[in-house]
């Protein structure tokens, strides 16, 4: 299917640079989809840089640990988000933590301390919100019903990001109301995504729906930051701790600012973690054995009673589950860059200007790096297993100046909802699930959850 055009060291794939021409690119896309042409030219290029020829468009696709590391790490300042994907999306989360430069870095320090902060101290809104959202669905769910595990899995995400985000400050249908909002926000993007060229002041399909939705999310979140603002009191919530912080010159952050950040926080945090815990509930409907150990893990840590923040660390097993859900079917599946600068990955010039394309999709699929890579195994994240690995073969949660600063509260909460969830329920997925590539890795088809009360 595809052609090598240059072999620097060759039986060396982080070596050598491997061709894709435009015709196996769309044969490959009309055969699988964008998913399926990735995975197909994965299995070629085996961890080689390649080059997509999409016409004047030719992003590169790295996939190899090195390079991984040449471009997020050691060479970090090189690579930055400017594609048009960003430069889009920038009109709705702003130029703070989904942005580049001073503004990024003040906000990202923020959230880290926020968020590191956060896992203890809304550790208890976190499980009471689980324990809330699945006694909820315990009342709705007849024995054997049927219920969308994605529409049930961003309930449960949405309830724990009101304790966690705002400190409750708002009723739970706000904030219901703003996730909604932001996600239509978001999909009305993808026509400025793909023609980045085009003026904003001529109208492309989805700009009303966007202008509505961003009139929605700034009359929810403006009133409620101006009122936390001028509150007496603070609570430990991560909205506080953007309101008592400072920006890059030193100035308390303005109310667009922490809008624009916590809008962010939806897109970057809310549907990964549901989809990642829909995708959960399809690994584990696969493998008995698997889920048998989850459900004994969380009958042991739980006792039958309802979660409490201790016990996420306990969830050994169970967080290990997660981990390879996060390998086998990892959200961002393809991570953007552009280089500033001309630059030599593995021998191969790569362009100033050039796109690069992550796929951690595809690095969690490479043979030389995981033994039987589509083979389930929560075995692989033990500790001793985990040290004796390449460090960049596994960034479901990316890696270098950007990594997610949500990773240690996503399995936080994930591990309570998987234990909480499966000491309630007996659960089943009556139908398989597979994967299609949209901005995140979604499911082609809605995922049912039969549910029958365990009593
Ligand atoms: C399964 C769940 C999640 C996955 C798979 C995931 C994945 C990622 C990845 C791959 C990146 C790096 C993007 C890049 O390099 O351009 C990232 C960044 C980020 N994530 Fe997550 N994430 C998850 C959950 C969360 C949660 C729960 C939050 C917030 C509470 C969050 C907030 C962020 C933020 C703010 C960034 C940008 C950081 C920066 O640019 O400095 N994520 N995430």
């Amino acid at each position: 299917m595809a052609s090598r055009t240059r072999i620097d060291t060759p039986g060396r794939n982080e070596h050598r640079l491997h061709t894709v021409p435009l015709r196996h690119v769309l044969g490959g896309l009309r055969a699988g989809g964008p998913l399926g042409l990735m995975e197909r030219t994965g299995r070629r290029s085996q961890g080689a840089l390649t080059r997509l020829e999409l016409g004047a468009f030719r992003p590169f696709l790295v996939t190899h640990p090195d390079h991984l590391r040449h471009v997020l790490r050691d060479h970090g300042a090189n690579y930055r988000r400017g594609t048009a994907m960003w430069k889009a999306m920038g009109r709705l989360t702003g130029m703070g933590i989904a942005g580049e430069g001073p503004q990024w870095r003040a906000s990202r320090e923020l959230w880290c301390r926020g968020l590191s902060g956060g896992a203890h101290v809304f550790a208890d809104g976190t499980a009471d919100a689980v324990a809330g959202a699945v006694a909820d669905l315990e009342r709705r769910v007849a024995a054997g019903a049927t219920v969308d595990a994605l529409t049930e899995m961003t309930r449960v995400v949405l309830r724990v990001v009101n304790p966690a985000f705002f400190g409750s400050r708002i009723p739970q249908g706000e904030c219901d109301r703003l996730a909604a909002a932001v996600a239509v926000a978001f999909d009305s993007l993808l026509w400025r995504m793909a023609l980045p060229f085009v003026p904003l002041a001529v109208p492309l399909p989805g700009d009303r729906a966007f202008t509505r939705a961003t009139r929605t999310v700034n009359g929810i979140l403006l009133p409620l930051i101006r009122r936390a603002r001028h509150a007496h009191h603070r609570g430990p919530d991560l909205m506080s701790t953007l309101l008592d912080g400072a920006d890059a010159d030193g100035r308390a952050l303005g109310d667009a600012h922490v809008a624009q950040d916590i809008v962010a926080m939806f897109v970057a945090g809310s549907e990964s973690s549901a989809l990642t815990l829909t995708w959960a509930w399809v690994a584990l409907a696969g493998h008995a054995d698997i889920a048998a150990e989850v459900r004994r893990e969380a009958d042991a840590v739980l006792g039958g009673g309802p979660p409490r923040p201790e016990h996420a660390r306990r969830l050994v097993f169970t967080r290990r589950v997660l981990a390879e859900v996060c390998r086998l079917y990892a959200m961002a599946w393809a991570v953007p860059r552009t280089a500033v600068a001309e630059d030599v990955i593995g021998g191969v010039t790569v362009p100033a200007g050039a796109t690069l394309v992550l796929s951690p999709y595809l690095t969690h699929r490479l043979p030389a790096f995981w033994e039987r890579p589509l083979r389930f195994d929560p075995g692989r994240f033990t500790d001793e297993r985990v040290r004796g690995r390449h460090p960049l073969a596994y960034l479901p949660f990316g890696d270098g100046p950007h990594q997610c600063v949500g990773q240690s509260f996503f399995f936080q909460q994930a591990a309570l909802v998987v234990a909480t969830m499966m000491s309630r329920f007996r659960i089943a997925v009556p139908t398989p699930a597979e994967p299609r590539a949209a901005v995140a890795l979604r499911p082609r088809s809605r995922v049912d959850l039969a549910l029958t009360p365990r009593g």
